[in-house]
């Protein structure tokens, strides 16, 4: 059952999307899972995966045929990240960001060359970095400090990021920054910046729950100097830098509720086979009533999930953007991550003790899962923005927000 998902309309996929879909679960089941174990107890990039992807042509899939890419679709990326996130939670992360966030806003808003950059980066296997959080400002990502200072020809950027998936194994990244001018501040804009522009450091390392195959490190800029053309603006120009970068972000929020997914999915299947092989009272523990409702709720709640996701990598294709519609984005990815979070953990309820060992994948899957709570924006911060929308209401979260701005409801 669970090989085949909703394949009913309006999500039928065409004969290319199915055949794309088997291409990636072939790759992960020989090439993904059985690193898995080792990427995560050895905490290195797996390189070696990645060499795969990337002659496979899942980095840069997004990439238009104009720039050498295959110029496939949100909804086509999204499928192929579920197939390596079943398998191996750190491959699907590196799907996603080879193919989305930073390269998906260069690709959108950058002018020719930069484009070129990027592009050229992802297909030869490039997984960028996106940098927005920092030390005081991480739901709060607008009170960002870092600072692109304009000297001459150049853009002087000084601060400091932190939990910046990649760091010291990303090349190209897209670091945002508040952009002065003549000492006026102009707005938040996005800087490329790749791995030996001087005054880019990589620094300390977090040891993480999960996903320990990905580094998470802080990054500073030290007076890093790029020259002008390294600034990506958005349409909507630097007043509205911020919520146009956000904008395009929008679809890695989408592959990041994907890579939930995959865990999902790969941690379910697991534990349907388990039920079936393990015998307890003389009997399958699929026999069991208990159980096989827990397994209709897992199964339920995962496929509630894919709906909402592949209906948010969708909705790209309509909305103005380009990129997925931010109220479907932040569905999917709340719904998507919460789902994650419980479908793990349950499965590993259904293995017992087994389930607990390292030697078993699902207690990696269920520490690969908690990540998506949090980085992308958090469930908090997701639910703040559907709110907002529900309630067609502007929803400040500053203490003096409501002052400043209009009223709720006046
Ligand atoms: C948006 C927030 C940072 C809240 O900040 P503010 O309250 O100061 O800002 P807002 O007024 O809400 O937003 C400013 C402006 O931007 C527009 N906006 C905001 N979000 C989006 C969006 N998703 N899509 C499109 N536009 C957006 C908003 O409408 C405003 O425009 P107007 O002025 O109204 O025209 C905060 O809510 C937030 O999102 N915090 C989370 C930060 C985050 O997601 N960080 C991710 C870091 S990268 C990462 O974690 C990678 C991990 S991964 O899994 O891949
Ligand atoms: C594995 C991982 C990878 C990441 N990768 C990246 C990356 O590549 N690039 C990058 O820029 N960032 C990355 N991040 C950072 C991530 O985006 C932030 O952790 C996230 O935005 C939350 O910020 P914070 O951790 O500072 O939490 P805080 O903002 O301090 O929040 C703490 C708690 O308070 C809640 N909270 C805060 N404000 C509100 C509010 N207004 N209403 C209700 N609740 C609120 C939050 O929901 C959370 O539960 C990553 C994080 C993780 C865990």
């Amino acid at each position: 059952m669970f090989d085949q998902p909703s394949l009913a309309a309006p999500f039928a996929l065409s004969s290319a999307q199915a055949a794309l879909r088997a291409r990636a679960r072939a790759l992960a089941e020989t090439v993904a899972r059985p690193q898995a174990a080792t990427t995560d107890q050895t905490e290195a990039y797996p390189t070696d995966v990645v060499a795969q992807l990337t002659k496979a042509g899942f980095m840069g899939m997004t990439v238009p045929k104009a720039l050498g890419g295959p110029g496939l679709s949100c909804f086509d990326a999204v499928l192929v990240i579920e197939e390596f996130a079943r398998c191996c939670g750190a491959s699907g992360r590196i799907v996603v960001e080879g193919n989305m966030g930073a390269v998906g806003a260069i690709l959108a808003y950058g002018n020719a060359e930069q484009q070129k950059l990027a592009a050229r980066h992802v297909l030869n296997g490039d997984k960028p970095a996106i940098c927005i959080t920092e030390p005081d400002a991480g739901s709060a990502a607008t009170e960002m400090q870092t600072t692109a200072r304009r000297e001459g020809d150049d853009w002087v950027i000084t601060g400091q990021k932190h939990w910046i998936t990649g760091g010291g194994v990303s090349r190209l990244h897209l670091v945002f920054a508040r952009v002065v001018e003549n000492g006026t501040f102009k707005g938040i804009g996005g800087f490329l910046a790749v791995s030996d522009d001087p005054g880019l450091r990589v620094g300390a390392r977090e040891p993480t729950m999960g996903l320990r195959g990905l580094p998470e490190t802080a990054l500073h800029f030290e007076g890093m100097r790029l020259p002008l053309d390294r600034l990506i603006t958005p349409p909507g120009g630097l007043a509205r830098g911020f919520a146009g970068l956000m904008t395009a972000y929008n679809a890695q929020r989408v592959g990041a509720a994907t890579v939930a997914l995959g865990l999902a999915q790969g941690a379910f299947e697991l534990a349907c086979a388990h039920v079936k092989a393990r015998q307890q009272f003389g009997r399958p523990l699929a026999e069991f009533q208990g159980l096989q409702w827990m397994l209709a709720d897992m199964a339920t709640q995962i496929e509630a999930a894919r709906l909402l996701i592949w209906r948010a990598a969708k909705s790209a294709d309509d909305h103005p953007s380009g990129f997925p519609d931010p109220v479907r984005a932040a569905q999917a990815k709340l719904f998507a991550s919460e789902m994650a979070v419980k479908v793990t953990n349950d499965a590993l309820q259904l293995h017992g003790a087994s389930g607990y060992s390292r030697r078993s994948p699902i207690e990696r899957m269920v520490r690969d899962a908690r990540m998506f709570t949090i980085g992308g924006g958090t469930a908090q911060m997701l639910r703040n923005l559907i709110a907002g929308d529900v309630l067609d209401m502007k929803i400040p979260q500053t203490r003096d927000g409501y002052v400043q701005g209009q009223a709720p409801g006046g």
